[in-house]
């Protein structure tokens, strides 16, 4: 299956001249472009001084001056305006492919970038990937094809002669792509093509056999730059998704890692580009169950310039809503929810209870006391609560009505200060310095859950507008399974009539049970016609871990299986006695690793949070050992010791999950789609390390 790398051919020696000889125009056109800016600067700053000299005459002058001296300050300021300068490419990467069409017109040339930019005596045409008609071609056609695109009113007829990636560093092309073809530029500005191997795919061939009991199959050697940017590997389906139109709802659906954040946010940055004032940066937002993926999702909107665009935890999206719908002072709220009660709290069955028990508040009803109360008045019903569970499908075991009844009386219970007005502070310290109440169940008197706040966001909705919270004019939802229905409903109604957005999700990658399905989901944001793609190649895992991912879902696996995108190194699978061994093994692999290949990104995944803190403690005392609990990401080499809840949307090059147990993952759609979550994490290669008894979700394996 693997072919040697190998020197290359006399074709591929004239296609890195031509590549190379291309740069150097691009470089030298934009380096003139630059030069000439820099004397325009010069001239601008002159014609500034010039205008304010004038002002300065005008103050004073007599008025029969005036006519002349404003005739002159108008001439000051057209030229001025006529000053302003286009933004130039990047001269370290301006752009990240080359595409030749042949038309009616002969042959032309246009390179992909982010920034647009035109030197035509210089034969350089740098297109924006975002706008310009011509980039259709290039998502759309391979090498040879025909093609005919309506560009505006104009039917455009030619051939894809030339459709190559490239990868260009601090001005250096270090590597060109060609179909499946890849050649890189090695030490010494020797040029090589890479092998079709798996292994030599992903680092170059050198160090790359994977043996078993080793971790690693080379991806982690080198630093990471030099890597494809993902703006130039969209394929067709995916560009057509970020091309839908800007008003027009859309589903983004498919396995994980087939490119739906990626399509979400690069459909952002089309819309942000096309239509700058109807959709301003400050008026868009991306909201994601979890730090972790909103700390990845900013990484990846900065490239794309949307760095000024705003991404928020459902958490704190909620809480910041909350705190200017209702005023800022007026909530305490709770983070430790017990995890029955913030799970009934958002469950479908609770939406359908309230709007039977409630329906539509009247608007004088939405003050926040009276809410309030309303909330603890269902909160404390036990009948109600029973109807909850009695119709949440077997999501919620019926202890949840105690928990609930019990967590929210000493909610609703007067806070000790309050009962203590007028005692002398200091004596309501105790003698460590914290309040009477703290570390006690007192400590909740007086709050409301997070859970409450998009349900108190949600009644208040319904009944009118949320007041001073300003409007969206589009939203990216990611990892929507995980939204709750109030939470979709508030959404809906901040994005007004116009229901701008862009849903990515996977219903096999819920772990809230708040998931009600694609149609409630839409139903729930006021929405009618959402456009849907369903994405169909597994970009991020290779073959091996597709397969097995599959696996472990069961019956839950959705009819048609992605298609795997690569080969890739087979699943290690290790069992021992018991988990002082296991762990044992697994630090001693990964120190073996990390000494092979410094700059491997590397994620132990444990089921639970008990579960990653035991186990970072064998590791803890190596350098490049991290216990991330709060979703705290730094995405550097190294490893993240973390768990299940904080990694979706996350990926790493090497994964290995040290407790893949009967106890920690039962045969149980739950326990399925969570081990499916840490599993498809691995872009490179997946270890699952069991002691005691194995997960009964790997039999066969
Ligand atoms: N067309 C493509 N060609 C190559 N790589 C791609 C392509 N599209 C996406 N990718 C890469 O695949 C990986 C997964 O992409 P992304 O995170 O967008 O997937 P996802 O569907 O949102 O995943 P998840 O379901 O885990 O949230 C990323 O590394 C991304 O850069």
């Amino acid at each position: 299956m693997s072919t040697p790398d190998g020197e290359l051919s006399p074709e591929e020696q004239a296609i890195i001249a031509e590549e190379e000889a291309v740069l150097r125009r691009v470089l030298a056109a934009v380096e003139g472009a630059r030069l000439r800016s820099g004397h325009r600067k010069q001239e601008t700053e002159d014609l500034i001084t010039r205008l304010q000299e004038l002002r300065d005459d005008a103050a004073t002058a007599a008025v029969a001056d005036l006519p002349h001296l404003f005739f002159q300050m108008d001439q000051t300021r057209a030229l001025l305006e006529r000053q302003e300068t286009a933004r130039l490419p990047e001269l370290g990467a301006p752009y990240f492919a080359h595409l030749r069409v042949a038309g009616t017109t002969g042959d032309r040339d246009y390179l992909l970038g982010r920034t647009s930019f035109a030197d035509v005596s210089a034969d350089v045409r740098i297109i924006d990937w975002r706008f310009a008609p011509v980039a259709r071609v290039f998502y759309l056609y391979g090498e040879g094809d025909s093609y005919e695109e309506w560009f505006g009113e104009r039917l455009s007829e030619g051939t894809v002669k030339v459709r190559r990636l490239v990868v260009i560093e601090r001005g250096l092309l270090s590597r060109v792509q060609i179909g499946t073809r890849v050649l890189v530029r090695g030490p010494g500005g020797v040029w090589r093509r890479l092998g079709t191997g798996w292994g030599s795919q992903l680092e170059g061939g050198t160090g790359t056999a994977v043996r078993p009991g080793q971790l690693g199959v080379g991806r982690g050697t080198q630093q990471r730059e030099g890597a494809l940017d993902v703006t130039a590997l969209l394929d067709a389906e995916q560009f057509e998704a970020v091309n839908v139109a800007a008003d027009q709802p859309l589903l983004v659906l498919g396995s994980a890692g087939s490119g739906k954040t990626t399509v979400a946010l690069h459909r952002l940055a089309k819309i942000a580009f096309d239509e700058a004032e109807r959709y301003p940066e400050s008026r868009m937002k991306v909201i994601v169950p979890e730090e972790g993926l909103a700390r990845l999702s900013r990484r990846l909107l900065a490239p794309l310039g949307l760095g000024k665009v705003s991404v928020e935890t459902l958490d704190s999206w909620a809480a910041l809503t909350a705190r200017v719908a209702f005023g800022a002072k007026a909530l305490k709220p709770w983070e430790d929810t017990p995890p029955l009660v913030a799970k009934l709290k958002r469950h479908p069955a609770l939406r359908r209870a309230l709007a039977a028990r409630l329906g539509v508040l009247s608007s004088s009803a939405t003050a926040l006391p009276r809410l309030r109360k309303r909330l603890a008045e269902l909160f404390t019903d036990r009948r109600f609560l029973e109807s909850v569970v009695a119709h949440s499908g077997g999501d919620l075991p019926s202890t949840a009505v105690d928990e609930t009844v019990r967590h929210t009386m000493l909610q609703i219970a007067t806070p000790i200060a309050h009962e203590l007005e007028g005692v002398d502070p200091d004596r309501l310290q105790t003698l460590d310095g914290k309040s009477l109440e703290s570390d006690t169940p007192d400590e909740l008197a007086g709050t409301v859950d997070v859970e409450d706040l998009p349900l108190l966001l949600f009644l208040r909705a319904q009944a009118g507008s949320l007041g001073a919270v300003g409007r969206l004019v589009h939203v990216v939802l990611d990892e929507t399974e995980d939204f709750s229905l109030v939470e979709l409903f508030v959404v809906g109604r901040l994005l007004g009539e116009a229901r701008s957005c862009t849903l990515a999700g996977d219903e096999m990658q819920q772990t809230s049970t708040s998931f009600a399905g694609w149609p409630a989901v839409l139903a729930e944001l006021g929405i009618q016609d959402a456009a849907t793609c369903r994405l169909q190649v597994s970009y991020r895992c290779p073959a091996p871990i597709t397969a097995l991912a599959r696996q472990v879902l069961g019956t839950q696996a959705p009819g048609e299986p992605p298609t795997a995108g690569r080969e890739g190194a087979p699943v290690g699978l290790h069992h021992f006695p018991d988990e002082a061994q296991a762990w044992l093994f697994i630090g001693e692999a990964l120190r073996d690793l990390l000494e092979r290949e410094p700059q491997a990104s590397v994620a132990v995944i444990a089921s639970g949070r008990e579960q990653a803190r035991a186990f970072h403690r064998v590791i803890s005392d190596m350098s490049w050992a991290r216990l991330v609990l709060e979703g705290d990401f730094s995405f550097e080499p190294g490893v993240d010791v973390t768990d299940v809840d904080n990694v979706k949307g996350l990926e790493f090059d090497y994964v290995v999950i040290p407790d893949a147990t009967a106890q920690a993952y039962p045969a149980h759609d739950e326990a399925r789609r969570r081990l499916h979550i840490a599993i498809t994490r691995a872009s490179h290669q997946l270890w699952l390390v069991s002691a005691g008894v194995r997960s009964p979700l790997l039999a066969g394996v």
